[in-house]
């Protein structure tokens, strides 16, 4: 399978530079893009999809290029972040009015079944959208995004607005399709990223900050991230004075976890998490 080579893109909205000279190569497999509200991933997905069009820079996957949008489409398929659907008609007619847009004329109806059965959605085929959860209607987007079996991917916000359990079962979904795909997440929630991804690349304001795997980010975090424990008043003490990211309270004792650059009194190093590691590098990104 190809890869997808996005070369020094650059988004200007008149002098303001959403995106600043981005590189990034994309293999097959689920790939993240993770980055604070405003950073430009919305931009980055927009011009991947050919919503949009970069000032300057390059994309191409095999031999197309993003010169040519028809052929991209083809190649390319999209769940946006605010996604809507005619809520008074059934999952199979708004999936089979979607194939009919997409221009897809020959066997629609077995490509309908087929995304149908790849979300998990037969039994509730007949149901009308408004009488679908969250999550079914998210999985109704994959649908409409893979019916045409897209190479590539392009997921905004995966879990936004879903329940644990629908979230556990989307990225379920969003995982076996990178089993044949290329698969573009772009979240601000760490979670979706750690749990489905295998490499990521990190935006802040319209720069790649950071680009490997999950393993390398959290080795660079490795010697600033820290367990203290303390009393329930000076845990309260501590709150005003540190960024505590997660903790625990346990037989009337606080345990929690910081990331410092500065050693902390009292406190050991323990193996950073993804958002441990994220917290590390957008503190980084800000010297
Ligand atoms: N059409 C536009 N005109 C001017 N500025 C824009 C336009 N679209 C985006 N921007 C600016 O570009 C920057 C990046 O926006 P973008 O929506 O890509 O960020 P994001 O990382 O997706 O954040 P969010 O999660 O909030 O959507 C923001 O500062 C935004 O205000």
């Amino acid at each position: 399978m190809s890869e997808l080579l996005i070369d020094t893109i650059t988004k200007s909205y008149k002098k303001y530079k959403a995106l600043d000279q981005i590189t990034l190569q994309i293999s097959p497999g689920m790939f993240g893009l993770l980055g604070p509200n405003g950073a430009g991933k919305t931009t980055l997905m927009r011009i991947l999809t050919t919503i949009v069009e970069p000032t300057a820079g390059t994309i191409t996957f095999g031999d197309v290029t993003w010169k040519q949008p028809e052929a991209v489409r083809q190649l390319i398929g999209y769940l946006p972040q605010k996604f809507s659907l005619y809520k008074h008609i059934t999952v199979t007619e708004v999936l089979t009015h979607i194939a009919t847009m997409k221009g897809m004329t020959r066997r629609k109806e077995q490509a309908v079944a087929d995304v149908l059965e790849k979300v998990n959605l037969q039994d509730h085929r007949h149901k009308k959208i408004k009488e679908l959860s969250g999550g079914m209607v998210r999985r109704v987007g994959i649908a409409q995004a893979i019916l045409h079996s897209p190479k590539i991917i392009v997921v905004d916000e995966p879990t936004a607005g879903l329940d644990p359990q629908e979230r556990i079962r989307f990225r379920k979904l969003l995982r076996q399709l990178g089993k044949e795909a290329t698969v573009i997440v772009s979240t601000h929630i760490v979670e979706d990223i750690e749990s489905i991804c295998d490499t990521l690349a990190v935006l802040k304001k319209g720069h790649v900050i950071f680009n490997g795997s999950l393993q390398t980010l959290t080795e660079m975090a490795a010697n600033d991230v820290w367990e203290m424990e303390a009393s329930k008043e000076a845990f309260f003490d501590a709150i005003d004075e540190l960024d505590i990211i997660s903790s625990k309270y346990e037989n009337h004792r606080y345990r929690y976890r910081v990331v410092s650059t500065n050693p902390l009194p009292g406190a050991k190093h323990v193996t950073p998490n993804l958002e441990e590691a994220y917290m590390y590098l957008m503190g980084q990104a800000q010297r």
